[in-house]
């Protein structure tokens, strides 16, 4: 099936504080894994789709990157995608962690929702790891800074409360035709979908040795007669001193992210994987254009 006059279709915008748990969310309304989630913030940097789909409803969430006070270019351009990923929703999830709810950085998103026209649907979520009352009173004290029209109380990480949500969710959407075929689950290509799970190996694997300034690029994407498929990529660094830290002594580290991205994406592929990673010191890798378009951001000045 893929869209006759009973069916639905509408983009759902997710939005939360880094950590709030929205790629997880994603992934869950899903049912499988597009978004790539990390216990460190901000990781998410390109925007994928992941599309939901609910007997006649299909339902394109907008899984966008942590909001944050933009400094460089490279964070004005993930908040730029991120409100981009709000512009024509048919809905907008906020995504609330109860226990660490990064005010500072929720606040001004709830300045921002209080202007929108879109359905507001408040999701409270980690239930499996917060209290009942400070649920509630949370609940009460947002729902009186903005007008949601539900609230969900869920926990991403085992599915609770998920079914619920994505129900309403679909009753939100409008009639029309599916702009998706129903087998395909997001949009976001193969290729930079490859790079995000090598690039959350890099975060996991190095996150208290190098900072934000990682990129993985995209090189080849081949698939090879015998069924497998050869994907070369390069690690991008800011700083020539940051190339140890990411080979590791003798290669180890490097072997390591590869072998345990390698193992993933053949998971995911369902196909055996062979993995090239390189790495590459660029000290303006953050003002590059090139590297923005692959990586699936906008350039903003
Ligand atoms: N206990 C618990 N942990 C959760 C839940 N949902 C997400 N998490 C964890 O919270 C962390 C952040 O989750 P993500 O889905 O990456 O959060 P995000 O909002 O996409 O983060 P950014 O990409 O930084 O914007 C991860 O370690 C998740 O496993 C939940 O319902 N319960």
């Amino acid at each position: 099936m893929s869209g006759t006059d009973q069916t639905r279709c509408g983009v759902v915008a997710v939005i939360g504080a880094p950590n709030a748990g929205k790629s997880t969310l994603v992934n869950q309304l899903v049912g499988q894994k597009v978004a790539i989630t990390s216990a460190k913030a901000q990781t998410t940097r390109a925007r994928l789709l992941g599309i939901a789909l609910e007997s006649e409803t299909q339902m394109i969430l907008v899984d966008t990157p942590g909001i944050f006070a933009p400094r460089r270019r490279l964070d004005r351009a993930m908040v730029s995608a991120a409100w981009e990923g709000a512009v024509a929703a048919d809905a907008v999830l906020l995504v609330v962690d109860p226990v660490k709810q990064r005010r500072h950085e929720l606040m001004p998103l709830l300045d921002q929702l209080k202007h929108r026209s879109e359905r507001k649907i408040l999701v409270l979520n980690k239930v499996d790891v917060s209290k009942k009352e400070p649920l509630l009173e949370l609940a009460q004290e947002l729902g009186q800074a903005v007008d949601f029209a539900e609230v969900f109380f869920v926990s991403a990480l085992t599915g609770d409360g998920v079914p619920e949500l994505k129900t309403a969710l679909s009753a939100l959407m409008p009639e029309g035709p599916w702009h998706y075929p129903e087998d395909q689950v997001s949009d976001a290509s193969e290729r930079l979908l490859a790079s995000e799970v090598t690039r959350e190996q890099v975060y996991r694997q190095l996150h208290e040795e190098l900072p934000y300034d990682a990129a993985v690029r995209p090189e080849s994407y081949e698939q090879r007669e015998d069924g497998s498929v050869e994907i070369r990529q390069q690690i991008v660094i800011a700083r020539a001193s940051q190339k140890p830290i990411v080979l590791g002594k003798n290669g180890r580290r490097i072997k390591e992210i590869g072998e345990a991205a390698r193992k993933e994406l053949s998971d995911m592929l369902g196909q055996k994987v062979h993995l090239f990673l390189h790495v590459k010191v660029d000290e303006n890798w953050a003002e590059s254009r090139e590297i923005y378009e692959e990586i699936g951001l906008d350039w903003v000045r």
